[in-house]
């Protein structure tokens, strides 16, 4: 895909006012494109697999709104079912019907959600399954893993990923120490070090929440025993295993994850896709777990627009597309062909690389080892990944705007786009 004059005019002015009245003049840190350099790119619109820019540049899209746009973005048949509900109102601030059905479809799906709370984000979600771990074990402190992302809550900012990592922040300022004395970390992959810290802590963790499959220390994937390990280490000491499947839930398999790789943990977090596009978290488990929630019982947990029709009824139409037989065998054949095809071009023009995908979520490194952990992720060449971004930009291409991000392709992606793109990424690695 190439652009004949790839100009950004527009996107500069734009981007130049929208510095002058918000901080860094975005609402989410990594959409500055401050770790790959340049002029973030403005979007007009979008639909299935493509960005429009303000300037009339189209890329292919392979951020799919961090998530969300698995189906394609602007579904016809997700904004026609919008607008029909539209026609009843946005939102309500109490019970309705369409709460029922996205809960059904949820519990239905995810092995470990035998009941579902819906909030607004998936920081709301971690937030509040945090809150859930310790009301429900009386113990204060967690695991979390180096290079993981659970949202911007006070206690996960330490050692994060996502952009944290991207933009290399110390552990956030405004975050007092004796919040985050609770949060253990373990590098990822690393059994032993969690045991360690749970004999270094016995009886006072509630539980370990994790990234299943990495997305926001760039792709990391679980090696093989690590997800089956912290299960029977939690069980042994009677803690919770909490998968935080914002970003892998309904992408890595319609379960997730832990359908994929058969581990059930004892808790959930959602976001992203089961609000197709439009703002929705959850978190869910098992009832015994779940009925501590008020109202059912005591641990408070609350959101105005919780649940409001308009976002359910984005989810519902998301997961009925993606229920439809073929999806995630189209997923997988897609991305891989990708990624395969990154990788090989990658290599043809010198470079030391590692990648690999799940499913319509992948990642590659700029870096000559396999990557295991936060530690490998940071070894990688991220000045050469901002390069190759830029490259990739100017021919058409929308890729994640930091190393230490995944990829998402979407059931709107054809196989033309995926040739199209290892064409323009053969042509851009030949000069970065
Ligand atoms: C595993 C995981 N858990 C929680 C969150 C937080 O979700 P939100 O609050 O951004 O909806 C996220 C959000 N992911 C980032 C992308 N890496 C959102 C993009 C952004 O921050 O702008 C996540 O990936």
């Amino acid at each position: 895909v190439t652009t004949t004059s790839f100009t950004t005019t527009k996107s500069e002015e734009i981007f130049a006012q929208a510095q002058k009245l918000m901080p860094g003049g975005v609402n989410s840190p990594v959409r500055a494109f401050k770790s790959v350099g340049g002029q973030p790119i403005v979007f007009d619109r979008v639909n299935g697999a493509y960005i429009w820019d303000v300037d009339n540049n189209k890329y292919i899209d392979y951020v799919g709104s961090w998530g969300p746009a698995i189906c394609g973005h602007a579904h016809p048949e997700v904004l026609s079912a919008l607008k029909e509900v539209l026609e009843k109102g946005t939102s309500f601030g109490a019970p309705c019907l369409l709460e029922n059905v996205l809960a059904e479809m949820v519990i239905e799906a995810v092995p470990s959600i035998e009941m579902v709370r819906f909030v607004n984000s998936g920081t709301e979600a971690c937030l509040s399954v945090l809150r859930l771990m310790r009301a429900y074990t009386q113990r204060n402190k967690i695991i979390k893993f180096e290079g993981c992302y659970h949202g911007h809550g006070d206690m996960f900012l330490v050692q994060a990923g996502s952009g944290v990592a991207t933009l290399g922040l110390p552990d956030s300022p405004g975050v007092p120490k004796n919040v985050t004395s609770d949060t253990l970390t373990a590098p990822y992959n690393d059994l032993e070090a969690v045991k360690k810290l749970f004999e270094d802590n016995k009886g006072e963790i509630a539980g370990v929440i994790l990234e299943p499959v990495v997305g926001n220390a760039g792709f990391v994937p679980p090696d093989a025993g690590f997800l089956e390990g912290l299960r029977v280490i939690t069980e042994e000491n009677d803690a919770l295993l909490v998968f935080d499947e914002v970003m892998t839930g309904f992408r890595i398999a319609y379960g997730g994850v832990q359908e994929k790789f058969g581990v059930t943990p004892d808790l959930t977090t959602l976001g992203k896709v089961i609000g197709g596009g439009l703002p929705v978290g959850a978190y869910g488990g098992k009832k015994e777990i779940m009925s501590m929630v008020a109202p059912a019982g005591p641990m408070y947990q609350a959101g105005t627009l919780s649940g409001n029709p308009l976002a359910m009824m984005a989810g519902i139409k998301t997961l009925e597309l993606l229920q439809k037989p073929g999806s995630y065998e189209y997923l997988e054949k897609i991305t891989n062909q990708l990624i395969t095809g990154l990788l090989d071009v990658a290599r043809k023009a010198g470079h030391q690389v590692n990648g690999g995908n799940i499913s319509g979520m992948f990642g590659m490194f700029f870096s000559d080892t396999p990557v295991h952990n936060y530690d490998d992720a940071k070894k990688a060449d991220t000045a050469k990944f901002g390069r190759f971004h830029r490259g990739m930009l100017e021919k058409g291409v929308y890729l994640a705007p930091s190393q230490f991000e995944a990829g998402f392709t979407s059931l709107a992606h054809t196989e033309e786009d995926i040739e199209a793109t290892i064409k323009a990424a053969a042509e851009v690695l030949k000069e970065v």
